[in-house]
């Protein structure tokens, strides 16, 4: 329960919403206790005028009598009536009130929640999975509306009814009022055991459901693989046991639903036939009359909806609470990479490792070690060395996506966490080694690290990065959408794409990790030599496999895990004669092989 404190700001914050909505609760069900009063009085004039109808049998004014009596009692069917709008009335303003906060509030959370992931850093990401993500901002704060809006609002509506019911029972006759409270509790009882196991239930089947969906989205998304692999029967052997559990938790759930409502009746039944027993009698020692029976009846069957909300509302209550700690956690998440700094500093693009070492904080794999190197402003450097080495730590660790365990990173002599992140990437730009690209128009991807761009410096990126001619002959050129809304171009065509949106952001830093892979080499060479002119005075650092990508450097770090072993230009490392001039060797003889 602690946990749903954390939104007590936001009820403080809607106040002025949450102050009028406690009032309208309280006089809508003032509207709605007063009909049982009016009907109690109704039916003893009833019984009067009988009497006094009866009396004058015979007379004349037998009509007249009947005539007032009758329109008395549309008078109070009309109250009645009357009662019943001004209730309505009052509901309506009630939900437009509670319930319009608990909207407000569910759309305040879900921007603290969102923005919140982002600020946090690379390693939480990776410690949780993306669809536990979505669901804390999604299922889990839904239900912590349930509590915001419903739930507060049917706690109010549960205690002001019952006390205003139970206290004009007890006003009526206290035996009688007794008697017919008896089994509610147990109504109460009954409808919160029933309902936790709908509740685990329903939780189950969404769970179920969850698995069924991420089975279908993994099977489209890798349609290729299946159907290469011919695995179509036992993909829909997979998908039909998933269903037939699913479909035995939705049966499981329908037994106890159908248990529910009888259960209701049942209970509220046996409260009706007590009020009509005791209150029979009571009407016979002469201590209340019949319109207070009728009187009664309307209060027990008044109670029922509170009494049920009441086993709803705890429930509700118990789920907000675990949705909110789930939620919490999240929140008291500390971001691990923090900017220090407002102030915002031009960079010159000097990079300088002094003794760096890197242990991945998720997995305790030591990247890199011990590693110094140098890359002064407008160096064109290149890092190389066997998979798994550590050449994208370290451009990890330039665009300080972690904080290095052990040594020293310094940007303009700086020590990198001194500088405004924010401001510090923006000056960066990066080409992952696994492209990404929104479902968007390609001229808004290339634009994506700079709104204010316009469409001459797209096509500029573009050109740079050899990927103009390829978009010019589509048939809406920069307009043409991609991704999973649009078409889909190559793997060569991403990456240049994705090389066009870093050089859009005119950095004073450039990062292409491994980026080239997917291009031919004639494309390469164009994209390196676009480089060598718009990098002029700014950094750039290439991460590479193939030594022809690299061969004019203007420095080479070979890297062997996590420890720089060689580095210089491509001549001096060849004449070294080592690792690097090996893989040379290597590289060369295959491209022979090849041709
Ligand atoms: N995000 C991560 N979390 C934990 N460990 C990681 C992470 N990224 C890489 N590693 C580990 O760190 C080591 C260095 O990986 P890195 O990606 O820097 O190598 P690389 O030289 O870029 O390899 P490749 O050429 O295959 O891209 C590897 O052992 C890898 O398993």
């Amino acid at each position: 329960m602690k946990d749903l404190a954390y939104l007590n700001k936001f009820l403080i914050k809607y106040k002025w919403r949450l102050i009028p909505g406690i009032f309208f609760v309280i006089i809508s069900n003032i509207f709605a206790v007063l009909p049982a009063q009016v009907i109690r009085v109704a039916f003893d004039l009833v019984k009067e005028n009988i009497s006094i109808y009866m009396l004058f049998n015979g007379f004349d004014r037998q009509e007249l009598v009947y005539r007032i009596f009758g329109y008395s009692l549309m008078l109070f069917g009309l109250t009645v009536l009357l009662l019943s709008l001004l209730r309505g009335l009052f509901l309506f303003f009630m939900r437009q009130t509670i319930i319009l906060m608990s909207r407000h509030i569910e759309y305040d959370l879900k921007n603290e929640i969102y923005s919140h992931y982002q600020q946090l850093s690379m390693a939480f990401f990776r410690r949780n999975n993306t669809g536990d993500l979505m669901n804390r901002v999604t299922e889990d704060v839904s239900r912590v509306r349930m509590y915001l809006g419903p739930g507060i609002m049917y706690t109010i509506n549960t205690v002001v009814l019952s006390v205003m019911i139970i206290f004009a029972m007890i006003t009526v006759n206290i035996k009688l009022a007794v008697y017919c409270l008896l089994p509610l509790p147990l109504l109460v009882l009954a409808i919160y055991f029933v309902n936790s196991i709908i509740n685990r239930r329903s939780e189950m089947i969404q769970q179920q459901l969850s698995a069924l969906s991420s089975l279908v989205q993994e099977t489209f998304s890798g349609i290729r693989i299946v159907k290469s692999f011919v695995r179509e029967d036992t993909i829909r052997a997979n998908f039909a046991a998933e269903s037939e559990r699913y479909k035995t938790n939705s049966m499981a759930l329908v037994r106890v639903q159908a248990l529910f409502f009888p259960l209701m009746v049942l209970l509220v039944g046996i409260s009706t036939i007590i009020t009509i027993y005791i209150g029979g009698r009571e009407v016979m020692n002469g201590t209340i009359t019949s319109g207070n029976i009728a009187e009664f009846i309307i209060y027990v069957n008044q109670l029922t909806f509170p009494v049920i909300s009441l086993g709803w509302v705890t429930s509700l209550i118990q789920r907000a609470a675990a949705s909110q700690k789930r939620i919490n956690e999240f929140l008291h998440t500390e971001p691990e990479i923090v900017s220090n700094t407002q102030e915002q500093t031009i960079i010159t693009g000097e990079i300088k490792f002094s003794g760096v070492s890197f242990i991945y904080p998720d997995t305790g794999i030591k990247a890199l070690d011990n590693v110094s190197f140098t890359v002064k402003p407008g160096e064109f450097v290149a890092i190389i060395g066997k998979t798994g080495s550590g050449k994208s730590t370290i451009a990890n660790l330039i665009m300080r996506m972690y904080d290095v365990t052990s040594g020293e990173l310094l940007i303009d002599g700086n020590p990198i966490q001194k500088l405004n992140l924010a401001s510090y990437r923006q000056q960066v730009g990066f080409v992952p080694q696994e492209v990404f690209l929104f479902s968007e128009t390609i001229a808004n991807n290339i634009a994506f690290g700079n709104s204010a761009i316009g469409s001459h410096e797209i096509q500029q990126a573009a050109k740079d990065a050899a990927v103009y001619q390829n978009i010019v002959e589509l048939e809406q050129g920069f307009e043409t959408m991609i991704g999973e809304r649009g078409i889909t171009l190559s793997g060569g065509q991403k990456q240049r794409v994705s090389i066009a949106r870093a050089l859009a952001k005119k950095p004073a830093i450039l990062i292409f990790d491994d980026c080239l892979s997917a291009v031919d080499t004639k494309t390469e060479e164009e994209i390196l030599s676009n480089l060598g002119k718009n990098m002029k005075g700014k950094t750039s650092i290439l991460i590479a496999h193939r030594v022809s990508t690299i061969k004019n450097a203007d420095k080479i770090l070979v890297l062997d895990q996590g420890k720089i072993i060689e580095q210089g230009t491509h001549d001096q490392l060849i004449e070294g004669q080592g690792a690097y001039f090996e893989l040379y060797e290597k590289q060369l003889l295959e491209e022979e092989e090849q041709n």
